[in-house]
């Protein structure tokens, strides 16, 4: 079985491996996470609402509303899902407006694992990736094996990125050193039998957290054990994405990356529906991290109504007007 070789580069693994330490046991762990600053609660969210009421202008909105419509990881999790509804939403990502060719294209379908084959299919040649969740999402709660199971079942199936769960049971009750390995055993069954892997996003349920200390602890818990991007939520919790706790996860990676020299991306998900909130959460993190994660390889949003807010207030921009109730698919 291959193991996951971190494509950070020499100096990267070099800074990475001189940090092992906090790592070693359960208690170095503990010491480093318990020893990151603490979060001023009140300052980040007056931080986060101060950043979503800048405005902007117009020229620039039709940039943010692209953008944001490249970073989507186009959703569909529930029970009911079928290959023909994961199809159609497929057909909507690769060509999201029928009427007008120039939109851009969403960044993945986020589908459960037994869907990724069909979607694999209906996105052949679009360069689209396909996202699935695992490890016994959204509650987290199975034995390990069949965790990596499930993740290895959706690589093998084609998924391009694993969303897991971490286990915040494990979390809450200081078990830290447990979710690390878990998180680097998922890691490694992402690998696949070429050697490349699918990229791991790790999904912290932060309505569960309780603190942002402790959400800036998962944050620095999930990149230290190798994740390629940090998410906040599973859409399936009554608190899933806010602009204060995607805050703390912006902080987090730029943090990181000054201290590791390695860069991780930011997927807020769950409940973000307007244009207008994704264009927030776009300025925060301009503002935070600068241009550099201004990219769907380093931004996501996990949404699964907010593309067609995006399509409609991009078809009022170029045409002055709203479409009618028709314009958009509802999925
Ligand atoms: O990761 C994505 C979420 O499950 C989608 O949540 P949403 O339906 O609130 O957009």
């Amino acid at each position: 079985m291959p193991t996951t070789v971190p494509a950070y580069g020499k100096e990267a693994a070099e800074r990475l491996a001189s940090m092992a330490d906090v790592t070693a046991d359960d208690r170095a762990l503990r010491r480093f996470l318990h020893g990151l600053p603490g979060v001023d609660a009140v300052g980040l969210q007056a931080r986060a609402a101060t950043l979503g009421t800048r405005s902007i202008k117009t020229t620039a909105k039709a940039y943010a509303i692209d953008l944001a419509i490249s970073m989507i990881d186009l959703t569909t999790l529930e029970g009911a899902d079928t290959p023909g509804k994961v199809r159609s939403l497929c057909a909507k990502g690769i060509n999201p407006d029928p009427t007008d060719r120039t939109a851009p294209q969403v960044a993945a379908i986020c589908v459960y694992g037994d869907m990724v084959a069909t979607a694999k299919e209906a996105l052949k040649g679009s360069g689209i990736h396909v996202a699935a969740v695992a490890t016994a999402f959204p509650s987290g709660r199975a034995a390990l094996p069949v965790k990596l199971a499930d993740t290895r079942d959706a690589v093998a199936a084609g998924a391009d990125e694993i969303d897991m769960v971490i286990d915040r049971g494990a979390f809450l009750s200081g078990r830290y050193l447990g979710v690390f390995e878990e998180i680097r055993q998922v890691k490694d069954a992402c690998v696949r039998e070429d050697g490349t892997a699918a990229h791991l996003k790790v999904i912290f349920e932060t309505g569960e957290l309780q603190t942002y200390d402790n959400v800036r602890r998962a944050s620095w818990l999930a990149m230290l054990a190798g994740a390629d991007f940090i998410k906040t939520s599973t859409g399936k919790v009554a608190v899933n994405a806010t602009p204060p706790v995607t805050l703390v996860l912006l902080e987090a990676v730029r943090d990181f990356r000054a201290a590791v020299g390695v860069q991780v991306g930011v997927k807020p998900a769950g409940g973000i529906r307007t244009s207008k909130d994704a264009i927030k959460y776009l300025v925060m993190v301009n503002e935070t991290l600068g241009g550099e994660w201004l990219s769907p390889d380093w931004f996501r949003f996990g949404a699964s109504s907010l593309l067609n807010d995006l399509l409609m207030q991009r078809q009022k921009l170029s045409t002055g007007r709203y479409s009618g109730p028709d314009y958009v698919t509802v999925d």
